[in-house]
């Protein structure tokens, strides 16, 4: 098989064969339906504490554009249903052609234009991988917003800005030191549904703690239009690099708001 992708020859239907895991029971991205949640009390505020980067990239690894720091920067996140402390590794989007579609989860089955991802690790592994491959659903925890179109969204504008620089697959640039990720979240990490589920791309590991905000962010036209100018590695668009909802099977989707 090709590498895998999000054409008709190489996407999401293709990815059982070399990812068997892809049939599983803990899936996702998944269709989050309101009148099936269940609010929890017990669900604690998040803390994420992002300190400046040293030297990171941005890049486009041929099915997204990705924000990676070099290793170890001590920026993290607590609380909310997360036990311990993890380690930020890496953020990236998913889009869509149109302002239709885009994002990975939906709510009531609405798709929004985009949708980013703040990937983290369970700090009681020694690494990234070794907590993906460490089995069950606390090996990493993925922030998801929703991006909707509206006003310029000044905290993202240092990294869409940097998007034509990484317009062709296997490109980087290296971020502005004074880039303050933390600006790109709301200022409370407030309402969000939280699930156990797994990578949304192979190897679609069954190891990710689920917090998908309700609240979309916004980004402005031009910015969206940014994302759609990124090319993928067989030389068309990368819009439309999300994987189609998973499902839910036994699962229960809590929410921190009622
Ligand atoms: N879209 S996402 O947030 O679920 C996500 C996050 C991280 C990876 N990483 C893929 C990977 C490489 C080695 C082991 O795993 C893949 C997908
Ligand atoms: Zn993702």
């Amino acid at each position: 098989m090709a590498p895998w992708g999000y054409e008709k020859d190489n996407g999401p239907a293709h990815w059982h064969k070399d990812c068997p895991i892809a049939n599983g029971k803990n899936q996702s991205p998944i269709d989050l339906i309101n009148g099936e949640v269940k609010y929890d009390s017990g669900l604690k505020p998040l803390t994420a504490k992002y300190v400046p980067f040293s030297d990171a990239k941005f890049l486009n690894n041929g099915h997204s554009v990705q924000f990676q720091p070099s290793a170890g920067n001590g920026s993290e996140l607590t609380g909310g249903p997360l036990a311990v402390k993890y380690n930020f590794e890496q953020f990236h989007f998913h889009w869509g052609n149109n302002d239709t579609e885009g994002s990975e989860h939906r709510v009531d089955g609405k798709m929004y234009p985009a949708e980013l991802h703040f990937v983290h690790w369970n700090s009681t592994n020694p690494s990234f991988k070794d907590a993906v491959g460490s089995g069950g659903p606390n090996g990493l925890a993925v922030l998801g917003f929703f991006l909707k179109v509206g006003a310029e969204n000044a905290a993202l504008k240092p990294i869409t800005d940097l998007i034509p620089k990484v317009k062709d697959a296997g490109t980087s640039v290296t971020v502005p030191s004074n880039f303050d990720m933390q600006a790109i979240l709301p200022a409370t990490l407030t309402d969000y549904y939280t699930y156990d589920g797994s990578l949304t791309t192979p190897p679609l590991a069954e190891c990710v703690k689920w917090i998908v905000f309700k609240q979309p962010l916004e980004v402005s036209a031009a910015q969206m239009e940014a994302f759609r100018s990124v090319i993928n590695r067989d030389g068309k668009p990368m819009g439309g690099n999300y994987r189609p909802p998973c499902p839910l099977h036994d699962r229960a989707v809590k929410t921190s708001f009622k």
